[in-house]
């Protein structure tokens, strides 16, 4: 406290100096009476969500939205705050004047005038403005954006219709294989702090994922984790309700910045012609159709970028039935294979699941899962802990006897065949991809063994695995 104290008084004297240092003041209300100012208000937030508040204020504001779950705070009149940003020292002031003429005139609506003064040191100057002003708009942004809900949106023809999205899914509760999680952060990391570097680089701000793997292996899950991890809305684009190319680019018009477009299941939702059959977008009879390539454009054509800040993600259970065109790098940046079950993944699980991050039996769990013939996917495993989350033990034991039985097997020659395709042919081009390294190898020893799904899904004639 006493070298906070000292800190804060030596700051003080610093800027008593005169010259070395320099003010921004930002008003409530812009000049002219314009209305309110929206840097005022994204201060106001910003300045709210400075933990340090609680450690060095002595007086603050306290106050809770309608139906938020958080406490928000505000800085007390005339009080100030300091911050840092690359290293730079700032502090903040909120300014609140009582009007001269407003004490006497109850007509004269606001009494007071607000403004928030921003303090720091002239040679630091370049750093903020603009780069400090922007980082205290975006943090702003995104705090209002994890506070407000968010949505799901569906086509029907031609349209989106609107739901809340709520899907509790999120990078802890799914289980991946070693570093998947941490590597898709990074990358989405990386692109939502990528403006500038989009920008500089003539690039439309946007990046594409395919998600790809055996039913049940957390697709779908991770899309939604991806969605609340960026805080992002969601459009699930289904193809089977698009009429035509132009249909497609009016959807992708409609859709908001700070979005996740999905397309599940890109190789069966409709047959696609390829690029070469429909140049021109017609059919024989010379109607208008949906192809490849009003597809291609949907992604990276000139109105991809009409929304910025996009995430792409199309999901399969056979890649190599995918058009290579749709996946090169620039249209599906980052391919991620999701695959069974490992003994890292089932761990995470275990503990999700059963809160348990040991137990005597995980020895015998792992040595089955890396020595057995059989192949058990996540969601398999995650009905197994469902069914017995209050008994630890009996779960084991089941997730076990499914490692080491052969009952419910499914012996799914499709794809053990693919992946023997996959492993005979050599790979025409480098795969950007996650998990695959790992993952692949995973999948590629384990190409000819039995496939443990859950009894009922995806071999037994669910219509959209079929061709
Ligand atoms: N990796 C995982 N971690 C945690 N739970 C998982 C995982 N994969 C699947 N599950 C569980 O299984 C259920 C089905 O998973 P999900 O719908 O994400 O699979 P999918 O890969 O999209 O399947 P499909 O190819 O059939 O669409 C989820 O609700 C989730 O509970
Ligand atoms: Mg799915």
């Amino acid at each position: 406290q006493y070298i906070d104290r000292g800190l804060s008084m030596l700051w003080e004297r610093l800027f008593r100096c005169g010259d070395s240092s320099m003010e921004i003041e930002v008003d409530e209300r812009a000049a002219g009476n314009h209305g309110l100012n929206e840097l005022y208000r994204q201060i106001g937030v910003y300045v709210g969500s400075l933990r340090s508040a609680l450690n060095t204020q002595a007086r603050l504001k306290v106050y809770r939205w309608v139906d938020a779950a958080a406490i928000s705070f505000s800085l007390h009149d005339n009080e100030s705050i300091d911050d840092s940003f690359d290293g730079v020292h700032v502090s903040w002031t909120h300014c609140v004047m009582e009007k001269e003429n407003a004490r006497n005139n109850p007509f004269c609506g606001d009494s007071a005038q607000r403004s928030f003064t921003l303090r720091f040191l002239k040679r630091d100057r370049e750093i903020i403005l603009p780069a400090y002003l922007d980082h205290v708009s975006k943090v702003s942004a995104d705090i209002e954006r994890k506070s407000s809900q968010r949505f799901l949106y569906t086509n029907n023809y031609g349209n989106w219709e609107e739901a809340s999205f709520s899907h509790p899914s999120t990078f802890d509760s799914l289980a991946l294989d070693l570093g998947m999680a941490e590597r898709i952060k990074a990358d989405l990391d990386t692109f939502s702090n990528g403006k500038t570097f989009y920008h500089r680089n003539g690039r439309a701000w946007k990046r594409g994922y395919l998600l790809y793997g055996p039913p049940g292996t957390g697709k779908s899950s991770l899309i939604a984790a991806i969605a609340n991890y960026m805080q992002f809305d969601v459009y699930d684009l289904e193809l089977t309700k698009v009429s035509d190319n132009a249909e497609l680019k009016s959807l992708l018009i409609q859709t908001s910045a700070k979005s996740v477009i999905v397309v599940e299941d890109i190789d069966c939702s409709v047959k696609l012609s390829n690029r070469e059959d429909a140049k021109e977008g017609t059919d024989r009879q010379g109607s208008s159709k949906l192809t490849l390539s009003g597809l291609l454009n949907f992604v990276d054509g000139l109105w991809s970028c009409s929304g910025e800040e996009r995430l792409f993600i199309f999901t399969t259970n056979f890649k190599e039935r995918i058009d290579p065109a749709l996946l090169r790098p620039g249209r599906m940046d980052m391919h991620i294979l999701l695959s069974y079950c490992t003994f890292h993944a089932f761990k995470k699980m275990a503990n999700n699941y059963l809160g348990i991050q040991d137990h005597p039996k995980f020895l015998e769990l792992q040595e089955s899962m890396t020595k057995s013939s059989v192949q058990v996917t996540p969601a398999a495993i995650a009905e197994i802990l469902i069914r017995n989350q209050d008994s630890p033990d009996m779960a084991l034991s089941e997730v076990l006897t499914a490692f080491q039985t052969h009952v419910d097997i499914v012996d799914d020659e499709n794809i053990s065949t693919k992946h023997m395709d996959d492993e005979n042919t050599p790979r025409k081009h480098v795969d950007p991809t996650v998990g695959d390294e790992t993952a692949s190898k995973v999948s590629h020893q384990k190409s000819k063994r039995p496939y443990l799904g859950l009894k009922m899904p995806f071999f037994c004639g669910k219509s959209k695995h079929q061709d």
